[in-house]
């Protein structure tokens, strides 16, 4: 409810971002701090605090904050770019001192690898946010500048009344087994020996299920018989999408892989064994040129991992019954 105010009130939302907590970026990287004890935070700044300060003329920039979320005890969560329209020698200023908060502006993947727990999707949903005002500063329509409320939950052109707000694009994400082996894919951009859960956009008036099914015929040229829904999560790379993840099943007698050559470099059934072996990799070992050089899966991070990870632990437990 409090949430929803500081939204949907500009005043509301000032007051908030006086005691609130930021989370500054560089140019949509996120900065992470690091604890004596090695572990990577988040470091949430407070307007006051002695970093904040150094913006020195562009100290009112800090009210171009984004609303991320507030916590169980209503404290206000903002996004902050250092990196965009404040001044150079401010710029300078971060990049040279960032050890003043004892942290470095990462890549926001790298940052999904080293943050633990709830930190990874606050930061993704910060960076998506902060990218959202990047790109809309206009309106699509009369191409005139657009305006946001206080909050960043919205953006409204005035000369054509209309409003504009964050956007996702929906992505079905599916791991397709014949009873015992699943469906792994991988683009030719993946990272060498990794293999995923086969995705795709969905078009505009399609049902999840008809995108699911569509996908896996285009891209693998399969069937789907069953299809159970599985989980979702917000996807920022490269922009921001809603994955809808669920597992599928195709009739064991009719699985051979006709794989569409433009979409997937390769797809292919893996066993159980396979699978599960590439399950406890959570660095792949590397060759002289850093490639890795074995068969594995996306971090615990994706939701691709979940999916594989479910369908590895079914497995076991039919197993287990039979
Ligand atoms: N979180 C996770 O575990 C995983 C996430 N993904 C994400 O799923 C997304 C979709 O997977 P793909 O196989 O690449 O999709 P895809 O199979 O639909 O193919 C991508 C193509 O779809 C077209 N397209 C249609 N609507 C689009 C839109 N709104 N944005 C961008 N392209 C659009 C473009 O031509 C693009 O080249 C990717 O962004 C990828 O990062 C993929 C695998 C695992
Ligand atoms: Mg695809």
């Amino acid at each position: 409810k409090y949430l929803n105010k500081i939204k949907e009130e500009d005043e509301a939302c000032r007051a908030a971002l006086q005691s609130g907590n930021i989370f500054l970026y560089h140019k949509l990287a996120p900065l992470l701090r690091r604890t004596d004890s090695g572990i990577y935070q988040l470091p949430a700044l407070q307007t006051k605090e002695e970093i904040l300060e150094k913006l020195g003329e562009d100290k009112e920039m800090v009210k171009e904050s984004i609303l991320i979320n507030c916590t169980e005890q209503n404290e206000a969560q903002f996004s902050f770019d250092v990196g965009t329209r404040t001044s150079r020698h401010v710029i300078h200023y971060f990049m040279e001192h960032t050890e003043l908060c004892r942290g470095t502006f990462v890549d926001l993947r790298k940052a999904f690898f080293l943050l633990r727990g709830s930190e990874a999707p606050l930061v993704a949903r910060g960076q998506a946010l902060l990218r959202w005002h990047q790109t809309n500063g206009f309106c699509s329509s009369t191409g005139q500048p657009t305006q946001r409320n206080q909050s960043g939950s919205q953006r409204v052109c005035h000369s054509s009344g209309i409003t504009y707000y964050p956007k996702m694009s929906p992505v079905v994400i599916v791991l397709v087994s014949d009873g015992k082996r699943c469906l792994l894919g991988r683009q030719s951009t993946f990272p060498r020996g990794m293999y995923s859960a086969l995705a795709g956009f969905c078009d505009i008036g399609e049902t999840m299920e008809e995108a699911l099914r569509r996908e896996i015929a285009e891209e693998v040229g399969l069937e789907v018989e069953s299809i159970q829904y599985s989980g979702s999560q917000h996807w920022p790379f490269p922009q921001s999408s809603f994955m809808v993840a669920c597992h599928a099943t195709v009739n064991p007698n009719e699985t051979h892989v006709s794989v569409d050559k433009v979409e997937l470099e390769d797809a292919r059934w893996f066993s159980l064994e396979e699978v599960q072996e590439a399950l406890t990799i959570k660095a792949p070992p590397r060759n002289n040129k850093g490639e890795p050089t074995v068969f594995w899966v996306p971090p615990s991070y994706a939701i691709a991992n979940r999916l594989i990870q479910e369908w590895a632990n079914l497995q076991h437990l039919k197993s287990y019954l039979n």
